[in-house]
């Protein structure tokens, strides 16, 4: 019997079926998204040219995945092993996902929770302040402020308009100032703060987590970073450093050049969705993260993951706490210490949840969170930014009051305390405590990235409040044991990840797929409603606030779905004939999400074809929108 067709296989986007290929010999095989190496089959070998090219033997890609992961576990440090992966997606997508989420035959679990660690935070931090000593090949799009003009060309090299679904851009900022970078005002990717033309590599690592935990299509994605100089005196020193040798550019030529990418991406891919990451620059208005943000979304489908994903993952992750300590968003008492892109982010997002529930005005929401910064807590009398001003309370009022952490935790008896500052163990044990003793549950976040950043160890956390802190953290963390069982026996405590990537892949796959033409904010609130829904805490009140990596599909295939039912709900879906039902709309997320699998080659002529930047062959009126020909 042949198997049946899946429903939606005749969607553009379908994965399932054979690939066009118009390419053969070295040319497949030196085309990431095409090359099957040792796996592929002999007929494909005699169609393409391979023969000659290949040893006989014909493998699986499980004995694919075996080999690497056997080569991958010789490298000696994350480092080395970030680096082996990167030559990996060089050579071979498939294996290269394959190997992300696959086991071989036991190692499942702990391997995707591995790899996270490696290809993302902490160890990526490590690869983009290395970028240029351990560069090899160029991936991806590299724009620089001094040729503007080149803008619209270089972009063009990508693909047709209908080809790029998803396009991640950074300017090369990336929050981590201070222990390795001191950096003035403050200007940091991932917490490592200006690192200049190698914050290409968190465009790269957020589009590796797009296509790993949605089903992004690797082919249909573009990381761009927006190369502006950079201030980093060792970067401008070292004699290897690949991006432009000046200090960084501000100002106007910055807010035009920004203005110049944006435009030229909506010409070229009208169709493609805009992530802003770690752009940090800042000017007395604040960071241009949210002054970008607040520029283009009323016209264009963008999002800023620092901004907008950190503050739904955290809300996700506070409802399912206040679910835990029985409370609800009209009892929340928030602190949060370190007020930039991310820290003001989660203010918005959680002072708009407790307007709606409780019904009240923003003003008076915004009246049950209190923003600390360098000056300590923000008043009326402190330098503000635009964002931050809503949250600055009366200086008046904290006269007598210190305005530090502690003895704003003291005056404020927070329920919720959460860390976006860059300062490893800001978070001390006479705070905590301090906190503990008003709030029997208190739910604590240190989302500093990466690990050392942390403003607590969860360790500490639980140990300094006997087992009682509700713990999520900004990078992976081992559970925490200690005598905290009902009558006093060892307890293993798993500590949920709070990072943006649990949402920000879902929210991007809703989007794309229904071609929203805007992302607003009550799409956001459907996928903070998705995530917290899933939540292991609303089953067990002693598992971790968020669903693991493990999940990371399931999570991402429910947040789409809420995305997109908001989507067509607000009539900015533009994608025709997406499906009522959950059941089918289900099914239709999951037939254009991409898998790493081997799919047959099938061969084609493609007469007067060009090649993309990616090496694959683009013919312009082509009927096929997946890139995979
Ligand atoms: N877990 C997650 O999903 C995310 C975590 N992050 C992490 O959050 C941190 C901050 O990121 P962004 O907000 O984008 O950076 P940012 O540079 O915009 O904000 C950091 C803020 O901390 C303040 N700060 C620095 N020293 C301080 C001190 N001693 N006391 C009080 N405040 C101080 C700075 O003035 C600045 O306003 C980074 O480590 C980043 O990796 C950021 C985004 C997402
Ligand atoms: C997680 C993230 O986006 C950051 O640390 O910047
Ligand atoms: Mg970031």
């Amino acid at each position: 019997m042949t198997p049946s067709k899946p429903k939606f296989a005749h969607l553009p986007l379908s994965t399932s079926g054979p690939i066009d290929c118009a390419l053969t010999g070295t040319s497949v095989l030196n085309t990431p998204y095409l090359n099957k190496g040792s796996a592929f089959p002999p007929d494909e070998r005699r169609v393409f040219s391979l023969s000659g090219l290949l040893p006989r033997g014909v493998q699986s890609l499980e004995q694919q995945v075996k080999r690497a992961y056997e080569q991958y576990s010789t490298r000696p440090n994350p480092l080395a092993k970030n680096t082996f992966l990167t030559s990996l997606k060089d050579q071979n997508e498939v294996l290269y996902y394959k190997r992300l989420i696959f086991s071989g035959v036991k190692l499942i679990e702990t391997h995707v929770e591995e790899m996270f660690s490696i290809i993302y935070t902490p160890t990526e931090g490590d690869a983009i302040q290395n970028y240029s000593s351990l560069f090899r090949r160029p991936q991806g799009c590299y724009l620089s402020i001094n040729d503007p003009d080149r803008v619209l060309p270089d972009l063009a090299q990508w693909g047709r308009p209908e080809d790029i679904d998803y396009i991640v851009v950074t300017d090369g900022i990336i929050e981590e100032h201070r222990v390795n970078h001191p950096c003035e005002d403050g200007e940091e990717i991932l917490g490592i703060g200006d690192q200049g033309v190698g914050g290409i590599l968190i465009s790269i690592a957020k589009l590796v987590l797009t296509t790993l935990c949605a089903g992004i299509h690797p082919s249909r994605c573009l990381p761009v970073v927006l190369d502006c100089g950079t201030d980093n005196q060792e970067l401008l020193k070292d004699e290897l450093y690949l991006g432009l040798r000046q200090s960084r550019v501000r100002g106007r030529q910055y807010d035009e050049f920004v203005d110049t990418f944006v435009n030229s991406v909506r010409k070229l891919y009208p169709r493609a969705y805009l992530h802003f990451e770690d752009f940090g620059l800042r000017n007395a208005n604040g960071s241009a993260a949210r002054r970008l943000l607040e520029l283009y979304r009323p016209n264009i489908p963008c999002f800023n993951d620092d901004v907008q994903g950190t503050g739904c993952v955290t809300l996700a992750a506070i409802l399912a706490g206040l679910h835990v300590s029985k409370q609800k968003l009209g009892d929340l008492r928030l602190v949060v210490f370190g007020a930039g892109s991310a820290g003001v982010g989660i203010a918005d997002q959680i002072r708009d949840a407790i307007a709606a529930e409780c019904d009240i005005s923003h003003e008076e929401a915004s009246k049950q969170i209190w923003l600390i910064d360098k000056p300590g807590l923000l008043t009326t009398e402190t330098e503000l930014s635009d964002a931050q001003r809503g949250f600055a309370k009366d200086a008046s009022s904290w006269n007598d009051q210190g305005r530090d952490l502690l003895s704003v935790v003291k005056s404020v008896r927070p329920n919720v305390l959460i860390g976006t500052s860059t300062v490893p163990g800001a978070f001390t044990e006479e705070i905590v405590k301090a906190m503990h003793e008003h709030a029997p549950r208190p739910i604590i976040l240190p989302l500093s990235n990466p690990t050392r950043l942390h403003e607590a160890t969860p360790a500490d956390l639980l140990k300094w409040t006997s087992g009682k802190a509700l713990v999520a953290t900004g990078s992976p963390f081992d559970p925490v044991s200690g005598p905290w069982g009902a009558n006093g026996e060892d307890v293993s405590i798993d500590i949920a990840e709070c990072n943006n990537s649990v949402v920000f892949p879902g929210i991007g796959l809703g989007c794309v797929l229904s071609r929203a033409r805007l992302l607003t904010d009550r799409m956001l609130v459907a996928a903070v409603e998705a995530v917290s829904s899933m939540s292991p805490a609303l089953q067990d009140p002693t598992a971790p606030l968020l669903p693991g990596v493990l999940s990371v599909k399931e999570i991402s295939v429910r947040v789409a779905r809420s995305v997109i039912k908001e989507a067509v709900d607000d009539d900015l879906a533009t994608e025709r004939d997406i499906p009522e039902s959950d059941g089918d709309l289900d099914e239709w997320i999951r037939e254009q999400m991409w898998e790493p699998r081997y799919r047959p080659l099938r061969h084609v002529q493609m007469e007067g074809a060009t090649r993309s930047a990616r090496g694959e062959l683009m013919k312009a009126g082509s009927v096929r929108r997946t890139g995979t020909f």
